[in-house]
C-alpha cells in the first residue's frame, strides 16, 4: 500500500491545474465503438486503470485499434458479431465494466466468463443480472470466496422483456440499454421503482446511444428499442466533473482557496449542473469561460444556514460532499444517498467514520427502512487531523479523505494512494502545484 501524508493548507490552495477527462464518457465511448458497424474516434481518450481495464475486454470481443496518438484513438467495432469463442473477461474491481460487459456477453454465441475481484463479492451485482435469462441468455454463478464470477452465454433470440433495479445502481439499465438495438428482437425494459437511482447517467447513456443512432422509446421509468444498428461515432470527450470535485473540495476545505481549472470541457451529465448548483448554495463558486476553457473556482459565503443536498443523481460526490461538509458555515444535511453504500466500498459510512477520527462532527442520517442514507453536519469545524486515515481500497475515499485532511489542524496520513489509477492518477501533483504540502509518508 502506497501511503501519503497531507499538510495543512496553511497558506490556502492557489493556482492553476488540469483534471482528466471524463471516465463515464470513455467507457461508453469504448463499448459503443465495439458495438458499431463503422468506425469511431474518441478524441481526449481518458486513460484510467478502469479505461484500460473495459479496453482489454472490448478488444477480446473484437474491437480492433486503427490509430492512436494522445489526443484520438480510432477504432473499428463489430457490431452485433462480437467474437464467439470462450473468452475469460477479467474487470478487476469495476462494477460498471462488470455489469456492461455481461451484457455484451450476451451477444456472444459462445461462453465468457466475467471475473472480478474479492471486493466485488460485497457488492450488489450478481443479484441483478436477471436481465440475461429474461432476455434469453444463460447466467451462471462461479464466484468463490476470492472473486466474484459469472458464465454468461448469449442467444441467437436475444430480446423480450427484462425487469432492471434501479434503486441499488443506475449501471444495469445503462448495461442492458447499450446493447438493446444489438438484439434479435424488441427489447423491453420495466424498471423496479420509478425515481432511478443516477439519472443522470442513465441520460448520458441515452444521448450517447442516440447520438449513434439508436432508437429508444421512453415513458418513465419503461424503456422500449427496437433491433437496429449503432453508426460511426464521434466522441470528443468531456472533463471529469467527479475529479473536478476533489478541487472543488480544496478550496472550501482550506482556509484561502483560488484554483483555475484549464482545459475544462462541461458534460451533458445533469449530474455536473446538479453538483455545480450544489457548491454553490454551499459558497462554493464556480465561473466557467467557454472561449479559454477555464473553470474558476473560489470561495464565497453559503446561500442558507442550512443546505440540504439530494444525493439521488450525484452519486460519484457524495463522498466528496461528506468531505466539504464539516467545512462549510452552513449546516449541511444530504439524503438519498443509500445507493452510495453499495460503491466500492461502504462510501457513506466509510466517510462518516473517517471524518470523526479526523475530528468532525457529522452524524448520519437514516432513510424510512433504516438504512444510512446520508449525513448531518453542524457548521464549520476545525478537526485536530492528526490520525491515520485509511481510503478502504477505494480511489474516491482517498480523494476525498485527501481534501478533508487539508483543512486539519495536524497533518494527516492517508493509506491507498495506489488507487488513484482508477480516475485521478495526477492528483497529488496537482494539489502541491497548488501549494498544497503532500508528499509520501515517512
Ligand atoms: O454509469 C456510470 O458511468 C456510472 C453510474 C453511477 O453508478 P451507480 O448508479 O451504481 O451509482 C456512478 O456512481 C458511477 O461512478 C458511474
Ligand atoms: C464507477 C465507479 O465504480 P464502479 O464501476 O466500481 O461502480 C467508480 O468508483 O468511479
Amino acid at each position: 500500500m502506497t501511503t501519503a501524508r497531507i499538510e495543512p493548507a496553511l497558506d490556502g490552495v492557489r493556482g492553476a491545474t488540469r483534471i482528466p477527462h471524463s471516465k463515464p464518457h470513455m467507457q461508453r465511448a469504448l463499448l459503443l465503438s465495439l458495438l458499431a458497424n463503422a468506425p469511431s474516434t474518441i478524441m481526449n481518450p481518458a486513460w484510467s486503470s478502469e479505461a484500460e481495464s473495459l479496453f482489454s475486454s472490448v478488444r477480446e470481443f473484437g474491437l480492433d485499434v486503427t490509430g492512436q496518438d494522445d489526443r484520438s484513438l480510432h477504432l473499428s467495432g463489430v457490431g452485433k458479431s462480437v467474437k464467439t469463442g470462450s473468452a475469460k473477461v477479467s474487470v478487476v474491481g469495476s462494477a460498471f465494466n462488470f455489469r456492461a460487459m455481461a451484457a455484451v456477453a450476451c451477444l456472444s454465441r459462445g461462453e465468457t466468463v466475467l471475473e472480478g475481484n474479492a471486493a466485488m463479492l460485497k457488492r450488489p451485482v450478481t443479484e441483478y443480472l436477471s436481465f440475461i435469462p429474461e432476455l434469453g441468455g444463460t447466467l451462471t454463478d462461479i464466484s468463490d470466496a476470492g472473486h466474484l464470477r459469472t458464465r454468461i452465454r448469449g442467444s441467437s433470440r436475444l430480446g423480450g422483456t427484462a425487469t432492471v433495479d434501479t434503486q441499488h445502481s443506475s449501471q444495469v439499465l445503462t448495461s442492458v440499454l447499450l446493447i438493446a438495438p444489438l438484439a434479435d428482437r424488441p427489447v423491453r425494459i420495466r424498471c423496479t421503482n420509478a425515481g432511478a437511482v443516477g439519472e443522470g447517467y442513465i441520460g448520458l447513456t441515452e444521448s450517447m446511444m442516440r447520438r449513434q443512432g439508436a432508437g429508444i422509446e421512453r415513458d418513465g421509468s419503461s424503456f422500449v428499442v427496437h433491433p437496429s444498428v449503432y453508426d460511426a461515432g464521434m466522441h470528443e470527450l468531456a472533463s471529469d466533473f467527479t475529479a473536478l470535485s476533489y478541487l472543488a473540495g480544496a478550496v472550501a476545505t482550506a482556509p484561502r482557496g483560488s484554483v483555475t481549472v484549464d482545459g475544462y470541457y462541461p458534460s451533458e451529465l445533469s449530474s455536473e449542473r446538479e453538483f455545480l448548483a450544489v457548491l454553490e448554495r454551499l459558497g462554493i463558486r464556480t465561473a466557467y469561460d467557454p472561449v479559454e476553457r477555464r473553470l474558476r473556482i473560489e470561495k464565497g459565503d453559503p446561500a442558507a444556514e442550512h443546505v440540504e443536498i439530494d444525493g439521488r443523481n450525484i452519486p460519484t460526490v457524495v463522498p466528496t460532499l461528506a468531505a466539504i461538509a464539516p467545512f462549510v458555515a452552513a449546516r449541511v444535511t444530504l439524503r438519498n444517498a443509500a445507493h452510495v453504500n453499495n460503491h466500492k466500498c461502504r462510501r457513506v459510512d466509510v466517510m462518516i467514520r473517517e471524518l470523526t477520527r479526523m475530528g468532525c462532527w457529522i452524524e448520519p442520517k437514516h432513510g424510512a427502512d433504516g438504512r444510512v442514507d446520508g449525513f448531518t453536519t453542524v457548521g464549520r469545524q476545525a478537526p485536530a487531523g492528526g490520525v491515520a486515515l485509511e481510503s478502504h481500497g477505494d480511489h474516491r475515499i482517498f480523494l476525498s479523505l485527501a481534501t478533508a485532511a487539508l483543512g486539519a489542524d495536524r497533518p494527516s496520513v492517508l493509506g491507498g494512494a495506489e488507487h488513484l489509477h482508477a480516475s485521478f492518477p495526477d492528483f497529488l501533483t496537482s494539489l502541491n502545484t497548488l501549494g498544497a504540502g503532500v508528499g509520501p509518508a515517512a
